[in-house]
């Protein structure tokens, strides 16, 4: 456009707010572990296709809501947890994440409320180029009460997430940063500690 004076002036039109989906981009070429090709990209990029097989006769681990973040998995075998006693038990799916990808092993909020049972290794590591049984070592922390579950109850929910991959540079010194090397309750404690 012409300004004042004959000078010429750029004439400053927002550009369209979209932000570049990495995943979108990315997906077509995302190769498995085993060099297995992923299954058709999905709608929008907000979900990542996962190679699941049932090992038992259990579902398919499914999000009990839109925008849950895990989905549940269960125990197929009946188990009693003693007083913080522990037991690893098998789930009956395997899958195969895409490279750059982990899965979680995250407690139930409700069991862990409820009854005192968590994850041992909360959360626990399934990574990418696993292909064996998702197992779930549950431990009851109660230190009376026995916890009975069967077959079929839903004991954790996997995560599934993006990871990156560190090269891990060696240095003589690191860069200086607020915190230092504070730690382990440097910040202050809690009431009454
Ligand atoms: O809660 C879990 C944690 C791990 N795994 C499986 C998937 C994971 O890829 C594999 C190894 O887990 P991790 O690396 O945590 O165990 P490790 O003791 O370091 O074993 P490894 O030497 O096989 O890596 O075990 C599960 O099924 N459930
Ligand atoms: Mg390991």
């Amino acid at each position: 456009m012409e300004g004042e004076g004959g000078r010429r002036h750029e004439a400053i039109i927002p550009g369209p707010r979209v932000r570049p989906n990495p995943l979108a981009a990315s997906r077509a070429e995302v190769a498995y572990s085993s060099g297995v090709p992923t299954p058709a990209p999905g709608d929008d990029g907000s979900t990542v296709d996962v190679l699941i097989r049932l090992l038992d006769d259990v579902p398919v681990p499914s999000y009990a809501h839109p925008g849950d973040a895990g989905a549940d998995l269960v125990t197929t075998v009946d188990v009693e947890l003693p007083p913080q006693g522990r037991v690893t038990v098998p789930t009956g799916v395997s899958i195969a994440l895409p490279d750059g990808y982990a899965a979680f092993v995250h407690p139930r909020s409700g069991l862990a409320a409820k009854h005192g049972v968590t994850i041992v290794n909360a959360p626990g590591t399934v990574d990418a180029g696993y292909r064996g049984e998702i197992k779930v070592t549950l431990l009851n922390t109660d230190a009376t009460e026995a916890v009975k579950l069967v077959r079929g109850d839903r004991v954790a929910q996997l995560v599934v997430q993006r990871v990156e991959r560190a090269r891990f540079l060696p240095a003589e010194t690191l860069p200086g940063s607020h915190r230092g090397d504070g730690g382990f309750g440097s910040s202050g404690g809690f009431a009454g500690r």
